[in-house]
């Protein structure tokens, strides 16, 4: 269910991208001013891939310190590397190949032809180890889908149920790619800020149940929280604004 989230509604989905960004690039600023270094999990999506596009331009981005920020996924389609449907390819399309990261500071989940070959299993549990030296993530970005999922963990799946681990492999998702690999709702639940990000009269329907108080089993959305901030990031067609 969600509780203590605040909303904030932008005129159009142009808008809630550049704000997103400028918010996220203040967000990862403050971090690296309190800690050296800042985290940042990235999502994919249609809204996802226009704030990645847009922090690119931020006027705030030349505040970062782009090398010590890691970088890494909610989610990943499952497929082979450099496929255009993967996350990680959009990232780096929209973001990362233009700003001086660090490229050991960059975390992919693993590529349907990597060294775990096709074993999405085995994928998540390398990137559940990966994880097991993060205390916590600074911002968790997520994209929410039609139905209400939020990284690829789609309504009534083992996923929205796993308690214990901290990456899934998810299969026969409703959306394709059928194959994936998702951070589970308690590790988002770990992150200082969540922020879930979606535009469009499309998902107003998913908008507005969470903010009602869904159970996450029917709205994985509606279980993403953080521990210091839950926003969610959302136009006016998704607020239900006409
Ligand atoms: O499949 C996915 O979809 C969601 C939402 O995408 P959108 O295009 O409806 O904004 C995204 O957050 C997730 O990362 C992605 O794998």
């Amino acid at each position: 269910m969600t509780t203590g989230a605040t909303t904030v509604v932008h005129e159009s989905q142009d808008e809630l991208a550049a704000r997103t960004a400028a918010r996220l690039a203040a967000a990862l600023a403050e971090a690296q001013a309190a800690r050296g270094t800042a985290s940042v999990v990235l999502t994919g999506g249609r809204t996802g891939g226009a704030v990645l596009a847009a922090l690119r331009d931020a006027a705030t981005m030349s505040k970062l310190d782009w090398s010590t920020i890691d970088i890494y996924w909610g989610d990943e389609r499952f497929l082979p590397r450099g496929d255009p449907e993967r996350n990680e390819t959009l990232a780096r399309r929209e973001l990362l190949d233009h700003v001086p990261v660090s490229p050991h500071r960059v975390h992919p989940m693993a590529p349907s032809d990597g060294e775990f070959g096709d074993d999405p299993d085995a994928a998540a549990e390398a990137y559940a180890v990966l994880l097991r030296d993060v205390p916590s993530f600074d911002v968790c970005l997520l994209g929410v889908g039609e139905e209400g999922h939020t990284a690829s963990i789609f309504p009534h799946s083992p996923a929205v149920a796993e308690t214990a681990r901290a990456v899934v492999a998810v299969r026969d998702c409703p959306k394709p790619p059928p194959t994936r690999v998702s951070l589970t709702l308690p590790t988002i639940r770990n992150a200082e800020r969540v922020w879930l990000m979606t535009a469009g009269a499309g998902k107003a329907e998913a908008v507005a149940a969470a903010l009602a108080g869904a159970e996450e089993a029917d709205l994985p959305a509606a279980g993403a929280r953080g521990r210091q901030e839950t926003l969610w990031l959302i136009d006016k067609a998704a607020a239900g604004e006409y």
